[in-house]
């Protein structure tokens, strides 16, 4: 019979639909899916009286589970559990899930094969899916000691779920022991009937007792199938550990990928491009301009347009739809998956233990957002960003130098402008359709709607900086040079020919033009407001004639009433209201789209400043920081998404969402050696970009449920959507739309043996910084939260949490500069949940370190929140690190069951991030 591995697809576990793997075959199965998106069956394993091969030997026991389908006679090798020592009579906390997704049914066969174990080391390597000849030979580090087989349905119709059957050997003859197979439905109710065993496990006397609380909606069951639509690819495991009152707590792992991965990207591609069309146009339509900077114009729209095609072409790439929902850490410098996060998880522990409410703690585990394709030999984005600003501003020769700020300020005005204009026009029509229809009440609303715009578009222009970008491109057309020197001005500057371009360092030292009239700015952009004020009382005037007692009262503005406007106003006693008013619209429209030409064409120079000063490195630094963000940003969305689900029944998370936002704290254990130095300064931008994301949430129309991303670099909009009926049930703010921010924190800890060489020869300062700076915004986001969520809360939250002294001990770690301070991410960690937060683990890969943190923090909150009994922790440690999520997830990146550390890296790691024996060594990432 051939014996396959499961999880040996290209995309690491995949899953035959239930009803499609019924139907393909043309057989029908008997299903067993009691519940839509619940495991179908889920058991634990325990064996008694093996007999050893040999005598005396204590045997290691290891309990291999695999699948025979009912359409196929092939072997599937499913799971495994852990390895119990030194016993005849195992009972394994390690037990076996068979998810929504999988292909089982009454007739499916399960085989349970029952190893004794020599040597760990090989252990894990056997269950690895290399080729034959890179494997180990299969009688390595284990040896048979029995089988025993079952059909599904022998196991749900026997009494109580449990099956107690005999081992046998291979040919079928002697029995070595018995094997017991026990049903487990994680959550239910068993009306307080004990079922003890009392079994010996390493020494401790537990009672094995199904006696639980009753089920919670901490899942969100019914927010299941919405949250499906983004999550792919389910892998689950399940575990039994003891408490510290000796009964049994259950644990489900579950680790799925997310079609955001790939989704986000390719929405935030588009953006851009639509973003950089807009702004290349922008740049041909600047009018002319003297030949120095129209040769600047040229080259860099000749970069500009190349840039676009760029983007273009990893977006047909991205859109080839290969129904991938994941990239592997192989995949990480690939050029087209640039944008694409690595190893993007949901990584989800469900813990359901007796007299504790069941709980659900996620983590999205990811790849350092960062630019591997572009590599890091000049550092990452923090470094770089930083140098390209100094370089810019010590340039000055041939730009004018404008701030990051001003910079930014520019693209946001230019964005207003581009949004406001025809939302200005419509309502200006909409009020002359109220004229013709001589409504008053219409025509009042109108009115209003169209001053609330004008307003904002007037009020858009209010800073200096589209003052002084007038002046600059005055001086930049043909014949704008400077005819007096203004003052002051350096000897230099005063002695640079006249038919040069002006000599201007700093945006203070834009010159003064004693031609230009700087007043005729205001004098256009004053019109505007005028002429809406006109509008204002020709309608309050029509209204009043009509017999109305009061105005519309949009109120002329300030109260100023135009003396020519008056004229306007009394000279027409024709009562045609829209003969009335379409003059009137017709001149604030012309005063618009006189501020719009100038306004943009100055603001489009501030940008051609900042493009022409360093072509080709500043687009090149836009391209890495758009991919890291990106990246960053896929992983946000799918971490807010999966949160809101979670805690969609929890009025006090709704109502922290939109009065103080959400933190999202993202814990990184890159080292500051060598590479990886450059993907954390990658890192700390994107994540600090993230700070230009607010998400909103609208109600779903139809059945595409993904996130929609509306904005520009400075500023995106990320709507969710919920259907009806969860719609409904969140507070009026968020209906409403109201944006909902997000507060970016990130904490690193560098572990390896990388980390050991910063420390002893290198340079640990770029962490310092960063949690240093990132503790300051943690703090802050806590003063919010205090401030701002309601007193009772607060008081009973302050019952419940000193977070005031986690912050303080969390202060107290980033300042004692001790080396490899773990502390400080499991600090941050803990606040972060407790300030139900969104938590993210990310190393270079998300697959290694990441995958030992996890488990690690997985522990640690079954042992401070769940009573785990203090002598199991590192065996739960290890049941987790051997065959949980964590190393499926190395598999499905590298083919292969093995964490990639070497015996001397893993002597430079902290103690409690070591894998067990056996499941690392050298591997091929
Ligand atoms: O998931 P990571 O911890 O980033 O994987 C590292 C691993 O820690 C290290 O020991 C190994 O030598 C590789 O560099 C892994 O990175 P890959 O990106 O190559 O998987």
């Amino acid at each position: 019979m051939e014996i396959k591995e499961e999880g040996a697809s290209e995309e690491g576990q995949h899953f035959l639909p239930t009803a499609q793997t019924n139907e393909s075959r043309g057989t029908q199965f008997t299903s067993i899916q009691k519940f839509p998106n619940e495991p179908q069956l889920e058991f634990i394993l325990a064996c008694k009286d093996l007999v050893a091969p040999v005598r005396d030997r204590k045997l290691n026991t290891v309990v291999q589970i695999s699948v025979i389908h009912p359409a196929e006679q092939s072997l599937i090798r499913y799971s495994s559990t852990e390895i119990v020592e030194g016993t005849r009579d195992p009972l394994f906390l390690t037990g076996v899930t068979f998810p929504s997704e999988y292909p089982i049914y009454e007739e499916t066969k399960i085989k349970l094969t029952v190893y004794d174990v020599k040597d760990k080391s090989h252990d894990t390597v056997r269950t690895s899916v290399l080729p034959e000849q890179k494997d180990s030979p299969p009688e390595v580090g284990r040896s048979f000691l029995g089988f025993a087989s079952f059909k599904v349905a022998e196991l749900l119709k026997s009494k109580e779920q449990l099956l107690s059957l005999s081992l046998r050997t291979s040919d079928g003859g002697k029995v070595v022991g018995t094997i017991e197979v026990s049903v487990v439905k994680m959550g239910e109710i068993e009306d307080g009937e004990a079922d003890h065993i009392t079994t010996d496990v390493q020494g401790q006397k537990c009672a094995l007792v199904y006696e639980c609380t009753a089920p919670e909606s901490v899942s969100g069951k019914d927010n299941l199938p919405f949250l499906n639509a983004v999550l792919k690819n389910p892998v689950c495991k399940l575990y039994r550990f003891p408490t510290s009152d000796n009964k049994w707590m259950r644990i489900r792992e579950q680790m799925s990928e997310s079609i955001l991965s790939f989704h986000i990207p390719k929405e935030l591609i588009s953006l851009h491009i639509k973003e950089d069309l807009c702004r290349n146009q922008e740049l041909k339509e600047l009018g002319e301009l003297s030949p120095h900077w129209d040769n600047l114009r040229k080259n860099v729209l000749t970069h500009c347009d190349q840039m676009v095609n760029v983007y273009q072409d990893i977006l047909t790439e991205l859109s080839k739809d290969t129904g991938s929902s994941f990239k592997s850490s192989s995949n990480k410098g690939e050029k087209t998956l640039e944008f694409v996060p690595v190893n993007l998880h949901l990584q989800r522990m469900h813990v359901h233990s007796p007299h504790l409410k069941d709980a659900v703690y996620d983590v999205i585990t990811v790849g350092a957002p960062a630019a591997h394709f572009q590599g890091f030999k000049n550092g990452g984005l923090r470094k770089l960003l930083h140098r390209f600003e100094t370089e810019r501003r010590n340039t000055g020769y041939q730009f004018i130098y404008y701030s990051p700020e001003n910079t930014a300020k520019a693209k946001e005005v230019l964005s207003n402008i581009n949004q406001l204009q025809p939302l200005i026009a419509t309502h200006a029509d909409l009020l002359l359709n109220s004229a013709s229809q001589r409504s008053p009440d219409s025509l009042k609303n109108s009115l209003k709607m169209l001053s609330e715009k004008t307003e904002l578009f007037v009020h858009a222009f209010k800073d200096q900086l589209v003052r002084s970008a007038l002046l600059a491109l005055y001086t930049a057309r043909p014949g704008g040079i400077l005819t007096k020197p203004p003052s002051p001005r350096s000897k230099a500057e005063e002695s640079s020919p006249q038919d040069q371009p002006p000599r201007m360092r700093r945006q203070d030292s834009i010159p003064h033009h004693s031609d230009y009239d700087e007043e005729e700015w205001d004098r256009v952009w004053a019109n505007v407001g005028k002429s809406l004020n006109c509008i204002i009382a020709m309608v309050d005037k029509l209204i009043e004639r009509d017999g109305g007692s009061e105005g519309c009262s949009g109120g002329s503005k300030d109260g100023e009433k135009d003396s020519s406007l008056e004229d306007s106003i009394t000279s027409h006693p024709s009562e045609d209201w829209y003969e009335q008013l379409s003059p009137l619209v017709l001149t604030l429209k012309d005063c618009m789209g006189e501020v719009v030409s100038r306004a943009k064409q100055s603001l489009t120079f501030v940008l051609l400043q900042e493009l022409a000063c360093s072509l080709p490195q500043c687009l090149t630094l836009t391209l890495r920081r758009d991919v890291v963000f990106s990246q960053a940003l896929a992983g946000l969305v799918c971490g807010f998404i999966i949160k809101l689900h979670t805690s969609l029944h929890d009025p006090n998370f709704l109502q922290q969402l939109h009065t103080v936002g959400l933190i999202v704290q993202y814990e990184g254990l890159l080292s500051t050696y060598s590479d990886e130095i450059g993907m954390l300064e990658d890192m700390a931008v994107g994540i600090s970009d993230l700070k230009k994301v607010a998400f909103k949430i609208i109600e779903a129309k139809s059945n595409d449920v993904l996130p929609v991303i509306t904005g520009r670099r400075e500023h995106y909009v990320v709507e969710v959507k919920l259907p009806a009926g969860m719609f409904e049930s969140l507070p009026a703010q968020i209906k409403e739309g109201q944006l909902l921010h997000v507060h970016p924190v990130l904490f690193n800890v560098g572990i390896n043996e990388q980390q050991t060489l910063a420390e002893r020869f290198g340079d640990v300062s770029l962490q310092e910084s960063i949690n240093h700076e990132n503790f300051e915004l943690l703090k802050e986001y806590y003063t919010i939260f205090m401030e701002k969520m309601p007193p009772d809360y607060i008081s009973h939250f302050q019952e419940q949490t000193d977070l005031k002294g986690l912050l303080e001990n969390l202060h107290q770690n980033i300042q004692a500069k001790k080396r490899k301070n773990v502390e400080i991410v499991w600090l941050a960690a803990t606040i972060c949940r407790k300030l139900n937060g969104i938590r993210f683990t990310c190393c270079k890969s998300a697959k290694d370190r990441t995958s030992m943190s996890v488990t690690l923090e997985q522990c640690s909150i079954l042992r401070d929140e769940h009573q785990l009994h203090k002598d199991f922790f590192i065996r739960a440690l290890d049941c987790m690190r051997r065959e949980g999520c964590r190393i499926e997830n190395v598999l499905k990146n590298i083919k292969c069951r093995k964490y990639a550390f070497n015996m001397l890296q893993l002597m430079a790691f902290p103690k409690y991030y070591r894998p067990p024996e056996g499941t690392y060594g050298k591997a091929d990432t």
